[in-house]
């Protein structure tokens, strides 16, 4: 029998709401927060034998988002994770960690057209999310969204690919394309290091190019689309090194409508739940390190 040791592990508190109100002027800004935080480093001893005398508390890890909340804002994700992330390598047992967070967006609300100085409206259904990861020395930063939901009712096809036995899927040169994209997005180490990133931008731009390869390009596939969006977001933004995207195919299926004499050329659908068609893939530049310290542990990406 083989001994049996302690594989990767880390710990740490999941899912701290934070929401910060910068209210230095009448016209309130405010950031909404789910940050989770995981310590790696010199901690077996709690696991093999309960010592917790290296184990900074995850109740610590939680009011360390809070604190930092109010002593450092939080002017992007990204930057309130880096913040957080260097805190916590600054004790000796803490060798490495992941903190994550997502970033809910909020309006102004419209009062006899101007926009409210202080009222807000949850907007859009995408979710911002940001992730740093700090190991053997390194530091990652991932920007992203994730349940982008957009669709296009004609501009997609479908065609060319084998038949075999099992093959009932007819080709199409009309379908609807529909999908709930997530991406994530590794930053080149120096720009996101030097602070050179403006963090924020970053993200409006990347999503607006997706939304706009995913409406312009003509589709041969889902697959071709993801390519499409990940190359221009490359092309576009020299910061970023590697994009990632997760694309569930949520299908929709014309309605046979022969048996009530009508026809149906392509007018209605029965939007399909489950299975549904999912895409991974990554978009990089050539020659670019891999880096899988960055991905690792990030459901949902490969
Ligand atoms: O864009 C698509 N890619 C596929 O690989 C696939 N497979 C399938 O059944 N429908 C589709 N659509």
């Amino acid at each position: 029998m083989n001994e049996i040791v302690l594989g990767p592990n880390q710990y740490g508190k999941a899912e701290v709401r934070v929401v910060r109100v910068h209210r230095e002027t009448e016209v309130h800004q405010i950031r909404d927060l789910n940050v989770t935080s995981f310590l790696r480093g010199d901690f077996a001893e709690t696991f093999l034998t309960g010592d917790n005398s290296k184990v900074l508390a995850t109740d610590t890890q939680k009011n360390t988002v809070y604190a930092f909340a109010k002593k450092y804002g939080i002017s992007s994700p990204e930057e309130f994770l880096l913040t957080l992330g260097r805190h916590f390598l600054s004790y000796p047992e803490v060798h490495g960690g992941r903190w994550l967070a997502e970033s809910y967006p909020w309006e102004r609300i419209t009062v006899e057209g101007r926009p409210h100085e202080h009222s807000f409206v949850r907007s859009t259904q995408e979710i911002r999310t940001a992730a740093v990861t700090s190991q053997d020395g390194a530091e990652y930063v991932l920007g992203g969204f994730k349940d982008l939901t957009v669709l296009k009712s004609t501009g997609s096809e479908f065609t060319g690919f084998p038949r075999d036995e099992y093959t009932t899927l007819p080709e199409t040169t009309d379908r609807i394309m529909a999908t709930d994209i997530s991406a994530r997005w590794l930053y080149q180490d120096d720009a996101a290091q030097a602070g050179s990133v403006d963090f924020d931008a970053v993200f409006a731009q990347v999503k607006q190019i997706v939304l706009e390869q995913f409406a312009a390009v003509h589709s041969l596939s889902l697959q071709q689309t993801l390519y499409a969006a990940g190359s221009a977001v490359l092309e576009a933004v020299p910061q970023i090194e590697d994009i990632r995207f997760a694309m569930p195919n949520n299908h929709h299926y014309v309605v046979d409508l022969t048996p009530f004499g009508l026809e149906n050329p392509n007018e209605v659908f029965e939007a399909g739940v489950l299975p549904y068609g999912l895409m991974n893939a990554s978009v990089t530049r050539a020659g670019a390190q891999p880096k899988p310290a960055a991905w690792q542990w990030i459901p949902g990406f490969v």
